[in-house]
């Protein structure tokens, strides 16, 4: 019985965590088995934690690169240990610059062919900044290819962060994606507030019913991309080339607020497109979970035990200079 992989795509911080959670909630609801392959570009896992607070599933974790370009030879280990743990689905929720195609792929190896089956892949997008994306990114063009391959292969693209924009940026969001897909469902959120029941209801425990797979995926041996757009040479198979990411660590000489660590997040904010970690700001006060996507910075209380630390994911990061003025704020002496 091949288990359904449903594959989880978006832009940082688009909301693919967020909706990995709601997921994990109806499967619960339902008594089912879940397998997760979270994949990160930082060495460090915030997204897995958040999981493992709000769950006991079995999670895999490939962390400190991309699954789909530098991590892929990992892929099949890591969904292989998943399915020892006999589960009724897996989700891979990918880097946000990964293409969700070369994990489609993957799945069709002969080492995995017989074990899963691509259930559909979902591709979140950032209603706040989705448009701009081609103007800002325009440097790198792996990464404009690669965004724009997230919609192309979607069977199901989630609009999501909907309250940050208005109904008029909505339109013209549809019809951008529609130039891309024409045929994927589109469906508007807010915090990743979806129907995952439906999206869920074919699943069953230990399911033995067909599900609906994306059969032209699996059937066919012939490369994805198609035929218009010839396969990129090497170099141009990474699916972005300058973003970066850098851990650093939490270690205040002093006491330090929450507005200056935004202050400092929107001084890098030409550079800084993704910002996670947990940070402490008093032995009272919890330890705080810091969430910066797409300019705007969010903190909740974690239960956190290990040493605090802050991933930044950037363009064209100068990460001297990033780690000094990091240094600076925190109080700390200059190595
Ligand atoms: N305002 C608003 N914030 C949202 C929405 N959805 C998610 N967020 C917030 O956006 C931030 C990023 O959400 P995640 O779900 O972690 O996004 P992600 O795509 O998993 O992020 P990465 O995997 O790190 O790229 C978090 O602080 C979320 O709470 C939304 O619809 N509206």
């Amino acid at each position: 019985m091949k288990i359904p992989v449903m594959v989880i795509s978006g832009f940082l911080g688009s909301g693919k965590t967020t909706l990995l959670l709601r997921l994990l909630e109806e499967t619960r609801r339902r008594g089912l088995q879940p397998g997760i392959l979270m994949n990160e570009l930082g060495k460090q896992d915030v997204d897995g934690l958040i999981l493992d607070e709000h769950s006991d599933t079995a999670i895999e974790k490939l962390l400190d690169g991309c699954v789909c370009c530098s991590k892929k030879e990992e892929l099949a280990d890591c969904l292989k240990k998943l399915l020892g743990q006999k589960p009724d689905i897996v989700f891979i929720e990918l880097t946000g610059v990964a293409n969700p195609e070369e994990i489609a792929d993957a799945l069709t190896e002969p080492g995995l062919l017989g074990l899963v089956k691509l259930n559909q892949i979902i591709t979140l997008l950032d209603a706040e900044h989705m448009l701009d994306y081609n103007s800002i990114f325009s440097s790198d063009k792996q990464l404009v290819r690669t965004l724009r391959r997230q919609m192309e292969v979607a069977d199901l693209l989630i609009v999501n962060k909907t309250d940050l924009v208005t109904s008029r940026v909505l339109v013209k969001i549809e019809k951008a994606i529609r130039k891309h897909n024409e045929k994927a469902q589109i469906v508007y959120a807010k915090h990743s507030q979806i129907d995952v029941q439906s999206l869920l209801s074919a699943i069953l425990p230990h399911a033995h019913s067909p599900l609906p797979v994306r059969s032209f995926r699996m059937v066919q041996a012939a490369p994805l991309i198609p035929d218009k757009e010839p396969r990129p040479n090497k170099d141009e198979a990474l699916s972005y080339s300058r973003v970066q990411s850098i851990t650093l660590p939490w270690k205040p000489a002093g006491d330090i607020s929450p507005v200056r660590i935004e202050q400092f997040l929107h001084k890098w904010e030409a550079h800084i497109l993704r910002a996670k970690g947990y940070v402490s700001f008093s032995k009272e006060q919890p330890i705080q979970l810091l969430q910066h996507a797409g300019k705007r910075t969010t903190w909740a209380p974690s239960s956190f035990t290990g040493d605090p630390y802050v991933v930044f994911i950037g363009m064209d990061l100068d990460q001297e200079q990033l780690a000094a003025e990091w240094s600076a704020l925190l109080g700390l002496k200059p190595n």
